[in-house]
């Protein structure tokens, strides 16, 4: 099976009891493994949390890019592995939703359930891809700053909640440049549309009804290719849905969690 190349060494976090299920939690492009302390404060009574930093981000290693969504999906299996962990549920937001289709047709026999937050089987504007990392390649990460909000969260998020807002960009503002290249790489290359209607892990789709950058029509997409998934839209949210409305998605992901593993 192709994992794609070297694996690269992920920081992660664990968090909750290590005899309960496992919930994988993979990030989007541009922030790290704190994108998900709304749901490991709600998750990790009943489940074992396990949060990661993709390749190129937070502090995981950083190997030259240009990457592809089967070697970051080939890291989180390999860190997996070196926990010991057979079994898990995955979930993850936008790049990290990816990673999670791709683990749901690569890697069935390990998956208990997959949920996908504001995500695509093909990203829009694929040739834009590249362009963005050659950009950030050459002026670092701090000229996306400005465009994240709404392109992350709502305008509204941003003046609710500045420090929550100032939060997410740091992360944005510390990702090194050369992860987040090629990452966006991965990104642009990236397409399972084909793929979906093979993935046969139980699977919840969120998505933000304000998200520019995968929209609730794209997003819909992986729910109609994948037999037996569900559908749901978070009103008044923006890409960052698992941030800016952490009671809806905690809920959904609970519920849909529990549906699948036994806790007790
Ligand atoms: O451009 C963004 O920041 C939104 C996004 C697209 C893929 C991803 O992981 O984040």
């Amino acid at each position: 099976m192709d994992t794609g190349n070297r694996t690269a060494r992920l920081n992660y976090r664990v968090d909750g009891p290590d005899d309960a299920p496992v919930v994988v939690f993979g990030p989007s492009l541009g922030t790290d493994l704190g994108l998900f302390e709304p749901q490991a404060a709600a998750l990790a009574g009943r489940y074992r949390v396990i949060r990661h930093d993709l390749r190129g981000h937070g502090g995981s290693e950083v190997p030259a890019g240009p990457y592809t969504i089967g070697e970051l999906a080939g890291d989180v299996i390999a860190l997996l592995d070196s926990l010991g962990v057979q079994r898990f549920s995955y979930c993850g937001v936008s790049i990290g939703g990816a990673i999670g289709q791709w683990l749901g047709v690569h890697h069935a026999d390990r998956l208990d359930a997959l949920v996908i937050c504001a995500s695509a089987a093909r990203f829009a504007d694929p040739e834009s891809w590249p362009v963005r990392a050659a950009k950030v390649r050459a002026e670092g990460t701090e000229f996306l700053v400005p465009s994240r909000t709404g392109a992350w969260f709502t305008p509204g998020f941003a003046a609710r909640e500045p420090e929550r807002a100032e939060w997410l960009l740091g992360m944005l503002r510390t990702t090194p440049p050369e992860g987040y290249a090629g990452c966006c790489e991965a990104i642009g290359v990236f397409d399972v549309r084909d793929r979906l209607a093979g993935i046969t892990a139980p699977t919840l789709v969120l998505a933000g009804s304000e998200d520019p950058a995968t929209p609730v029509d794209m997003v819909r997409q992986i729910a109609d290719g994948i037999p037996g998934a569900r559908f749901q839209v978070v009103e008044d949210a923006s890409h960052l849905l698992n941030v800016e409305k952490p009671e809806i998605a905690n809920a959904a992901i609970a519920e849909h969690l529990a549906a699948i593993t036994r806790t007790e």
